[in-house]
């Protein structure tokens, strides 16, 4: 029996098509054994009177089985509700959850009236071709934990995350290769699930993200809710597995670090930090300090150490012992240890390449050109009194660091 307010999309190319309607559109999707869900029809038809005014709102249902797109959604004995906006798939509710979903649609239609009005700008969704994006969180802070989940959701799990008092302070997205995923779980090889979790690691891009807050790691895993999506329904009906979680074997898509330690080496693993010198020489340290360091920070370095110390010509020496025997050596030597020169470790993912990009070309004339926003572009006075110097390798940052600071164990 038909529900007139209802579209039918019977196939992919009426779901691509479903796609280009203007507003929001409301999906149930439903298995071909129990047709589509009776429970929500009254609410639906409620909805669809309340906003009738404009237009914005629509229904349709979809059986899973038809529809490509739906795959993932197949097999499954509950209804699953699909809000769709603007030719993506920006949330999902599981269950006839009458509330959840009344709520969802009234904040969506009347987000969508504020756009529409220009009153608020669309925010940024995933793109719908990722259909398996996994997203693994790592909530750092001395605890660190990590959520794969499908883009459907994708953007509400970031909205929950964000009201949950979480910030993200890194983000990555990255394909897992089959052997970087067997190292990161590499306690689980001999379990029975191992191959599911590698295919399920591999098959689609996933978005790392370290967050930080308070007691990250125990408020990560409390949003997260208990392991299988069962137990998660019955014990926190609001926990992110039991809303978003799809699959169910036992590390189903939404993940967390167990402690600080494992978030410690989880975040070392998905973000690998390095160290590299930084210095600012003492002229410039003198007439732009404060500029450069808001310019090192704005670039995300974190300053692991840092002092102010007028270097010995020993150690200029050695710092420029490539240098020795040029023409400019002796006054290089001297201006390194006129005064006081800001030393620091900066560490970063990539950091000695990164701090040589932002240092900019050796002559800032050079560096005019090519890199304007450059630190020697900006603050150098000429080609030997250039502002800044920094470890042109890994192993020249570990030597200099080493020299400076007198240990390379860096927190
Ligand atoms: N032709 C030159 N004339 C004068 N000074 C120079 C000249 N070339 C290099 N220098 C000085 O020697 C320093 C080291 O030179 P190098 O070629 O290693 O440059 P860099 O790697 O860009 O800078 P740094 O090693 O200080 O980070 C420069 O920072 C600059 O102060």
């Amino acid at each position: 029996q038909s529900i007139l307010f209802q579209a039918t999309i019977t196939n992919q190319n009426e779901w691509d098509e479903m796609l280009l309607t203007k507003g929001v559109v409301v999906v149930d999707v439903y298995q071909a054994w129990c047709g589509p869900c009776i429970a929500v029809v009254n609410l639906f038809r409620k909805l669809k009177n309340e906003f009738s005014e404009d237009d914005v709102l629509h229904f349709a249902v979809a059986e899973a089985n038809s529809i490509e797109t739906l795959q993932p959604l197949r097999n499954r004995c509950e209804p699953v509700f699909l809000f769709c906006v603007n030719g993506k798939i920006i949330a999902m509710v599981r269950g006839a959850n009458a509330p959840l979903i009344s709520k969802k649609i009234t904040e969506l239609v009347q987000e969508e009236r504020e756009i529409v009005a220009g009153q608020k700008e669309r925010p940024e969704v995933c793109s719908q071709k990722k259909r398996y994006l996994n997203i693994n969180e790592y909530f750092y802070y001395n605890l660190m934990v990590s959520l794969k989940a499908r883009d459907s959701v994708f953007y509400s799990i970031i909205q929950r995350i964000k009201d949950d008092g979480f910030e993200i302070a890194m983000q990555k997205e990255i394909n897992l290769s089959e052997e970087q995923a067997r190292e990161f779980y590499k306690e689980h090889e001999n379990e029975d699930y191992f191959p599911f979790l590698l295919e399920q690691m591999t098959n689609g891009p996933t978005l790392v993200l370290a967050l930080t807050r308070e007691n990250a790691v125990a408020h990560w895993r409390n949003l997260l809710g208990p392991k299988t999506i069962e137990e998660a329904k019955k014990e926190n009906p609001n926990s992110l597995r039991a809303q978003y979680a799809v699959d169910n074997i036992p590390i189903n898509q939404l993940h967390g670090s167990s402690s600080p330690n494992d978030a410690q080496k989880e975040l070392e693993f998905f973000f690998p930090q390095e160290h590299t010198l930084a210095l600012i020489k003492p002229d410039a340290a003198k007439k732009h300090k404060d500029d450069i360091m808001q310019k090192v920070k704005d670039a995300g370095f974190t300053i692991s150490k840092i002092k102010e110390e007028a270097l010995t010509r020993e150690m200029a020496t050695k710092f420029y012992k490539d240098h020795e025997g040029k023409p400019f050596f002796e006054e290089l030597v001297a201006l390194m240890t006129e005064g006081p020169s800001v030393v620091m470790v900066l560490t970063k993912e990539n950091a000695v390449q990164e701090w040589r990009q932002l240092m900019g070309p050796t002559d800032p004339e050079v560096a005019k050109e090519s890199s304007p926003e450059s630190i020697r572009a900006q603050f150098a006075q000429d080609i030997l009194s250039n502002a800044v110097h920094g470890s042109s390798t890994r192993e020249h940052a570990l030597e200099s660091i080493e020299c400076i600071f007198g240990e390379i164990d860096i927190d």
